[in-house]
This record gives C-alpha cells, structure tokens and sequence, in this order.
C-alpha cells in the first residue's frame, strides 16, 4: 500500500486558516469537501484529518495523526509526549492570570486563596505549585473572562493575545505563564518511510516561512557610498550591484529580514541611498 502522511488540522477555529495555507503554499493542495473531516491531498501522498483542537495531542500520540498543527500552550496542558518539528510563527498568545481591574495586588502571594478560572487546569497548577501558591481553581470551558464578573471567581487564567478580551471584562493581566505560538509536531515512533515524507513537507514549510521572514530590497546608489551601504545592510552575502544609466549610479540589490530593515532605514538614506524598494518574497530555496 502506498505510505501517505495522516496530518492532523484544527477543524475550526483559530489554527485552521493558518495551517491550511501553509501547506498551500508549500504546493501541497487539499481537495476540501465541506464539512467533510477527512481530505486528500492530489498531487502529495499526505491526508488532512480534521479535528478538534484539543483532541489533536492524544492523536498523535497514538498514532492516529502522524504530524499536526497545533499550539505550544496546548502541548503543555496536554503533557503530550510528541516531538516538535517547527514553530510556524502564527498563532502567537500567551497564557496569563488575569484579575479585575479594581482588585489590590501587590504580588503573586496575593493569589493564595484565591479562586482562579480556566480552560488550563494542569499548567496552571504547574505554575502555581512552582510559585509555591495555594489557590483553588474552577475549570471552565470558554468565556473565561466573565467568571469573575459573575462571581464565579477572583482571577482567570487564560489565552491573551492583543488583550482586548481582557480589557472588555475590566480586568488586567498580572502573571505570563507561558508564550506561545502554532508548531507543527510529530509522532516519535515513526517508520522511516513516513520520516521521508515528512522531511520533504518540512523542506517545503521551512521554504515558506523563510520567505515570509524576508524581502528583497533595491536602492539606488552613488558609486562611492556602495562600501558603506553594504556595511549597513544586515545580509549573508555581500548584495548585488548593477550600474544605472545615470553615471556614477547603481542599483544595489539584496535580501533582508523585514525587522531588520526597520532598524536600518535611517542609516541608507543617511549614507545616500535614493529610491528604496521592499518587494516580497514568495519561496527561499537553500
Ligand atoms: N486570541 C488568540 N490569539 C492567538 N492565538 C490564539 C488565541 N486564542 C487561542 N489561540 C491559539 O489557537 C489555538 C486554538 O484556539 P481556538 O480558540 O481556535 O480553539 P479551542 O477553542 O482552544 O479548541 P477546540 O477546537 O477544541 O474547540 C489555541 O490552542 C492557541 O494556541
Ligand atoms: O487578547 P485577545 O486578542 O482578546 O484574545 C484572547 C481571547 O481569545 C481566545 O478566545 P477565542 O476568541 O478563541 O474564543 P473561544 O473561547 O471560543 O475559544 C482566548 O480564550 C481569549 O478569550
Ligand atoms: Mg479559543
């Protein structure tokens, strides 16, 4: 039988865009029936599974699902024994103890006794055990953020990304107790078979996210500031330099890291550079 890769996606909800997309512009497209749970792949050996977020640890644990997207924060709650391959850079949030706004706190101490809801029982008892903390916590499904609006509770812990939730509920965050962040994982017992698939899907992933990562730069340049400029620009290789039809000119090309770029714009101008062009990038081969 031919070997195809089981990888394990959320069904819906907030990792289900990202990690489809991914594997789109990795070339790998998925014949997406709706509402069906199980689709393939035509032109990879690779099928999707989709499922619920929290199930997806156990599955490949078991061996259900052989890779999956999922995030960081979940592993952890999970204990799930599983490998990681790649942090895919979407996703990002943490998990956070939160109380009300109008709550006293001078400090960690100040949660003893407390009662405290989430979603995150086993990594928030980690956490408080570790701090030494007697607190007693409600487990609650979702809407974290209203039990203590509605009694329920002194303090959440829950998943904060831009803190809007946070704010709408009058609370404010006090304690990160994890980051993190959509990674791709793996079963650890697998045949060498599926280990080679893997590689080439992990290839093509890690082809994408470092184009993300990066975007080409173009500038023009007076010849005599060329040293310089190239100074500046924080990149592997030294850039290429073509010459312009203006004399004394050139156009100096090259690959940056979009943060970087930030940081050394200033600098370019400074140093003469003219006309700054940042283009994207769509696929990175090394
Ligand atoms: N506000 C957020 N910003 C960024 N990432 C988030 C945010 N909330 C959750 N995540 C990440 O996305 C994952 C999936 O969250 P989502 O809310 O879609 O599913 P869920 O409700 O946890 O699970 P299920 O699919 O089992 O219902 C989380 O485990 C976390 O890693
Ligand atoms: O800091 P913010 O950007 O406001 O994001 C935080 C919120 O996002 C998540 O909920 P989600 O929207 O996934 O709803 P859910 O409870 O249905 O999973 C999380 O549980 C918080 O409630
Ligand atoms: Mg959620």
């Amino acid at each position: 039988m031919e070997n195809r890769l089981n990888v394990a996606v959320q069904k819906k909800g907030r990792l289900f865009d990202g990690s489809l997309e991914l594997l789109k512009s990795g070339g790998i497209s998925i014949n997406n029936g709706k509402d069906q749970l199980k689709a393939s792949s035509h032109n990879f050996p690779l099928d999707v599974l989709y499922l619920r977020n929290s199930d997806i640890p156990q599955y490949v644990v078991d061996g259900v699902a052989d890779i999956a997207v999922v995030g960081e924060n979940l592993l952890v709650e999970k204990n799930a024994d599983v490998e990681v391959i790649e942090k895919l850079g979407f996703s990002k949030c943490r998990l956070s103890i939160a109380i009300p706004k109008e709550s006293e706190y001078n400090g960690i101490e100040d949660l003893n006794g407390k009662r405290i809801a989430t979603s995150y029982p086993v990594t928030l008892q980690k956490f408080l055990d570790e701090k030494g903390i007697d607190a007693e916590i409600h487990v609650i499904s979702g809407s974290v953020e209203i039990a203590p609006n509605i009694g329920l509770s002194d303090a959440i812990c829950d998943l904060v990304s831009s803190g809007s939730t946070l704010f709408k509920n009058g609370l404010v965050e006090k304690e990160v107790i994890l980051k993190s962040q959509a990674v791709i994982v793996k079963n650890k017992n697998l045949s060498p078979e599926k280990e080679a698939l893997i590689d080439k899907v992990i290839f093509r992933i890690r082809t994408v996210l470092r184009a993300r990562k990066s975007k080409y730069i173009l500038m023009n340049a007076p010849n005599d500031k060329i040293e310089q400029i190239s100074n500046i620009l924080p990149v592997l290789k030294s850039p290429t330099v073509l010459p312009l039809a203006t004399e004394g000119w050139s156009s100096v090309h090259s690959v940056i890291e979009e943060d970087k770029f930030w940081e050394v714009i200033e600098e370019l101008k400074e140093a003469g550079a003219e006309g700054i062009l940042i283009v994207p990038i769509e696929k990175i081969v090394m």
